[in-house]
């Protein structure tokens, strides 16, 4: 079989074996007493929602074996572990992309690992381009749903064998975001008086590194997308293959142009 520049052949197609996974699990267990029960993975910018983490014990991504290392600005590239409100947690201040060159299978190990140390709920947040015209810049939007776009061209982070370890061959899609937990965190805004700009919608990755063209957009915006970035979907699709329940939530940090017209400077 001709194997050359195909990612996904069962000769080239997985740099994080099970076996991998397990010696990165085994390095950090014994480094650390923490046992953390839910991870965050910390979008562009949002490193700081590990600031108020207590007990903490951090590692640089370059440290740890088999990690994929971040080289993107506003991802600082640690790993945190510590407790929240007594709840013990494990923080990825920064996440790596598919734009960076690693596959998805590296972009995603980390999730893995969350697993196997035992970790039950994971929080995907983002940075993204609000494409629903409600959306304002500041808005925190749940994550119901998701279109996975390089996904449908075979970019996808459980192409390859399949290891049933991890999970099934054909796992379900339909409820990758927890219902309990999006009704969760909604109840928790509204407590903190937060309810005016939290939204609900359907987050659409693309592979980037470029912004969306308009004709871009307007198609992701017809397709359904309320809101676009590039992460997010292989964490919580291999979260949801391994059985974590996942929360995704996604900061709108700028309106994507939907038409030609205003502003127009260098616009077709
Ligand atoms: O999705 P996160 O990592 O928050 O980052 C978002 O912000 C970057 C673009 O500014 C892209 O990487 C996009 O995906
Ligand atoms: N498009 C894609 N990714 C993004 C955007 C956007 O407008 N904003 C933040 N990440």
């Amino acid at each position: 079989m001709h194997t050359e520049g195909n990612m996904h052949t069962k000769e080239n197609s997985c740099c994080c074996s099970f076996e991998d996974c397990k010696l990165t699990t085994d390095w950090l267990l014994s480094r650390t007493r923490h046992r953390p029960k839910i991870a965050v993975v910390c979008g562009s910018g949002l490193g700081l929602l590990a600031d108020d983490v207590t007990n903490k014990q951090t590692f640089s991504y370059e440290d740890i074996p088999n990690f994929p290392v971040s080289t993107v600005p506003g991802h600082e590239g640690r790993l945190v572990f510590g407790h929240v409100n007594d709840k013990a947690c494990v923080f990825m201040q920064g996440r790596v992309h598919l734009y960076e060159g690693y596959s998805l299978c590296k972009v995603t190990f980390p999730v893995r690992i969350f697993k196997l140390m035992g970790v039950e709920t994971i929080i995907v947040t983002n940075a993204s381009g609000g494409l629903c015209e409600d959306f304002k810049v500041g808005d925190i939007m749940l994550i119901k749903d998701h279109i996975n776009l390089p996904g449908f061209a075979g970019q996808h982070p459980l192409c390859g064998p399949n290891d049933e370890r991890f999970g099934i061959r054909f796992p379900c899609m339909s409820d990758a975001y927890s219902k309990d937990l999006r009704k969760l965190a909604m109840s928790v805004s509204s407590d903190l008086g937060y309810s005016n700009f939290m939204r609900e919608g359907v987050y659409c990755m693309v592979s980037g590194p470029n912004f969306e063209t308009i004709a871009e957009a307007r198609m992701l915006h017809v397709l359904g997308s309320d809101s676009v970035g590039m992460s997010t979907v292989p964490e919580v699709t291999v979260a949801k293959h391994c059985g974590l329940r996942a929360l995704g939530i996604s900061l709108i940090t700028n309106k994507v142009s939907l038409d030609y017209s205003p502003r127009g400077e260098g616009q077709p």
